[in-house]
């Protein structure tokens, strides 16, 4: 048994295998995050911290190596069990917030939710509920175009935990925004996932930010090691 809502056990990842341009990128990586707990992963451009990412939210696969949900180990498990487990257990924020243009911050919401089954009023309502609960309810009805960076970002956060997950997987989340909209979104990040109990992994350059989580941890040369 395990405590740990995610964990990656001896995670390698090689890209270009048996190629002249081959590069190891993950050699072993260890991290288990507990219930509640907020880790920063910090590490310099291009160490793997999207590679692990997408390796721990079922997006790639590891060469070698574990990643459990819980008890339930998911690695091996078939495409059709990975999908529903990426689409119930874990919400992705990236950089660039990767919002459906031709659709209302409100529909971006809710289409996640209907991808899973949910019907249409309920939908609304837990959608409209996560964005006034980020602040921008008033905005339900614009589309991402007509708001602004720090808005469009706070709408993929709540897209993000449309579906409930246990973890929130984010890649520089507000690495696109000034300073100051970066400092009040992140922020409001912090706000939501401790609101709601989750479990998340957030990497990011910015050690300030890194500083105001719970734990930070660092890639280095392939491995996990405290920061
Ligand atoms: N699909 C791929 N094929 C080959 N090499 C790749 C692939 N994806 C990533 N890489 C290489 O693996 C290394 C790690 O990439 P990754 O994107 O995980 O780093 P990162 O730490 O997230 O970088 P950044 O902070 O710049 O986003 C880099 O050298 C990159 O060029």
């Amino acid at each position: 048994m395990s405590d740990a809502v995610l964990s990656l056990r001896g995670i390698e990842k090689i890209y270009n295998r048996g190629r002249q341009n081959e590069i190891a990128v993950l050699k072993g990586a260890d991290l288990a995050l507990a219930r509640g707990e907020i880790v920063a992963l910090v590490a310099p451009s291009g160490a793997g911290k999207s590679t692990l990412l997408h390796i721990a939210g079922l997006l790639d696969t590891a060469d070698a190596g574990e990643v459990a949900f819980g008890d339930t180990v998911m690695t091996g498990l078939g495409d059709r069990r990975r999908t529903i487990a990426r689409r119930r257990d874990v919400g992705f924020v990236y950089q660039f917030h990767h919002l459906l243009p031709e659709f209302t911050a409100l529909e971006n919401v809710v289409l996640p939710q209907l991808a899973d089954g949910v019907n249409r009023r309920d939908a609304d309502a837990r959608a409209q509920e996560l964005l006034d609960h980020v602040g921008i309810g008033p905005r339900a009805g614009h589309r991402p175009s007509a708001m602004s960076g720090g808005e469009q970002q706070r709408v993929a956060f709540c897209r993000a935990l449309a579906n409930g997950p246990r973890i929130l997987l984010a890649d520089e989340p507000t690495g696109n925004l000034d300073p100051a909209t970066s400092d009040q979104v992140f922020a409001t990040l912090m706000g939501l996932v401790r609101d709601t109990g989750l479990s998340a992994l957030i990497a990011t350059h910015n050690l300030e930010l890194a500083a105001r989580m719970d734990r930070v941890v660092k890639l280095d040369q392939g491995l996990i090691v405290p920061g």
